[in-house]
């Protein structure tokens, strides 16, 4: 059986600084606007009510979670309210050109070559499922997700936690030894390794100044890029 490949998005297949520097600032700026717009709108209200579910429940008002949200997006915050609003923000964005999602020259070259040495590939994400499937249908390299044979997000778990990883397991219904996680956080690593995925830690000098090296990278497989993964 050849085996799964489960990646993470940002600083392993696609750079910290496009979502911090360019994702991260539109949602902020439009996202007063598009509660204002859309506040009756079931799908945005359900994910609006989560978060004043946080705040203890009591209602002060959409621009009190306007406010939270955007908290939030300065502390990179990877709730999964937060996650779904950015995703319906980010619609726009790239179907009116503002921008188009980066991805390393080097993964497009591995997921294509996986994809067509019959590997599943799968991403499991901070970002909601809506906005990875966007980020990879509109690329500088094209439409990607033909390569994906599915998605996952917070919704099965924090990256951090194993249930997460045993989650994925049993939604793809494979044995762990069968699925490569890659992700630049080792904390997300140890957590997949647990569960007893293999893994390895995407170590891009491009996001990280100072390579994970020794102890840093907690016995997990390194990469400076998706080039030379053994799969
Ligand atoms: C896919 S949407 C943009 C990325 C994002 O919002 C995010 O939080 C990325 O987190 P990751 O788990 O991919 O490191
Ligand atoms: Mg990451």
């Amino acid at each position: 059986m050849k085996k799964t490949i489960l990646t993470d998005i940002e600083g392993t297949t696609s750079s910290i600084s496009f979502v911090k520097d360019v994702l991260f600032p539109y949602a902020r700026r439009e996202l007063p606007g598009f509660v204002r717009e859309h506040a009756d709108d079931p799908k945005v209200r359900h994910w609006l009510e989560q978060v004043q579910l946080e705040l203890g429940g009591e209602d002060f008002g959409d621009d009190l979670l306007v406010a939270t949200l955007i908290d939030w997006i300065d502390a990179d915050r990877k709730h999964t309210a937060l996650k779904a609003l950015q995703g319906m923000l980010w619609k726009r964005g790239y179907a009116d050109g503002d921008y188009a999602a980066h991805v390393y020259a080097d993964a497009v070259t591995a997921l294509q070559a996986w994809y067509a040495a019959g590997h599943p590939l799968y991403v499991y994400s901070s970002g909601s499922v809506p906005a990875q499937r966007l980020l990879f249908g509109h690329t500088t390299a094209g439409d990607l997700t033909p390569l994906f044979s599915g998605f996952f997000d917070t919704e099965v778990g924090g990256k951090r936690e194993v249930r997460s990883y045993r989650n994925i397991l049993d939604a793809l219904a494979l044995p762990a030894d069968q699925v490569i996680f890659l992700s630049d956080v080792v904390e997300e690593l140890d957590a997949a390794r647990e569960a007893g995925l293999d893994t390895v830690l995407i170590d891009r000098r491009e996001d990280y100044a100072e390579p994970r090296l020794g102890e840093a990278t907690h016995g997990h497989a390194r990469s400076v890029s998706f080039d030379g993964i053994v799969v």
